[in-house]
């Protein structure tokens, strides 16, 4: 095995992976270095979220090496990699997935509970995460009482809340029309500039990959480019105006 360059918070080397008979991902490298934002982009079925699961110890790929500070994940066991997940990263899913029995501030403060964090200090963690999103006043609601930009809003609050080294988001605001998804995706890469997280970005939406730092895209399983994301002026004015709340 050849270690990563000592700058890359994540590194991978000729990733491939198969489900099943279907080929998801061909020979794919890249490094990501610390507090960078990186969209991959791509069509649907191009192999973003195989990608994504490879990078974040969901899935071992079938051949390659994913390595994370410097030390490898692919040759972790399956609970090394979940307790990696648990304590370093943060996931948002394209659907919001939260415990319906729990109210929204329960579930954003999930993860810091399951790391060990005091009931008083999570909860109050959690809330500034829903105020910063803008959902503070459902704090005490559970998720049949939310609509689907408020749901949205209370799992990027969960993922944010741990303050993860590294953040993962699969197509994060797909389930939200347009303007609402643009608002929710300049608050968290504006949280994660401030607070020097380092995002993975799967979108095939040119817009929100704009929002980057750079975008990776994939075809049919291959890295097919790398460009440097057009960020416009209005896109820079509003992470400006975003870093004053965030
Ligand atoms: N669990 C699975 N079983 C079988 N094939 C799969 C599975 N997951 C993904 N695939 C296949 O692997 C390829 C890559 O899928 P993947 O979901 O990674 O792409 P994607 O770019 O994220 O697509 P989408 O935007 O639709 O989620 C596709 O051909 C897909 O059909």
């Amino acid at each position: 095995m050849v270690a990563p360059p000592d700058n890359d918070v994540l590194w991978a080397r000729d990733l491939h992976h198969m489900h099943g008979g279907t080929t998801a991902l061909t020979g794919v490298s890249l490094g990501v270095r610390e507090g960078e934002i990186v969209a991959v982009t791509g069509p649907r079925g191009s192999g973003k979220t195989t990608l994504l699961h490879c990078l974040s110890g969901q899935i071992v790929p079938t051949e390659g090496e994913v390595w994370f500070n410097g030390a490898s994940v692919h040759t972790l066991s399956s609970p090394s990699r979940e307790r990696l997940r648990l304590d370093r990263f943060g996931w948002i899913d394209t659907e919001p997935h939260l415990v319906p029995e729990l109210t929204a501030w329960e579930n954003a403060a999930l993860p810091l509970l399951l790391r060990g964090a005091g009931h008083r200090s999570a909860k109050n963690t959690a809330v500034e995460w829903l105020d910063r999103l803008d959902v503070g006043m459902c704090a005490r609601r559970r998720p049949a009482r939310l609509d689907q930009s408020q749901l949205q809003r209370v799992a990027i609050a969960r993922a944010l809340a741990t303050t993860p080294q590294v953040l993962f988001a699969d197509e994060p605001t797909a389930p939200l029309h347009s303007a609402d998804g643009t608002q929710v995706l300049r608050t968290l890469t504006t949280a994660a500039r401030s607070h020097q997280i380092t995002v993975i970005l799967a979108t095939y939406d040119p817009q929100v990959a704009a929002l980057a730092d750079r975008a990776l895209s994939l075809l049919d399983g291959r890295l097919s480019g790398a460009v440097p994301a057009t960020a416009d002026s209005s896109d820079e004015e509003s992470r400006a105006a975003c870093s004053l709340s965030v």
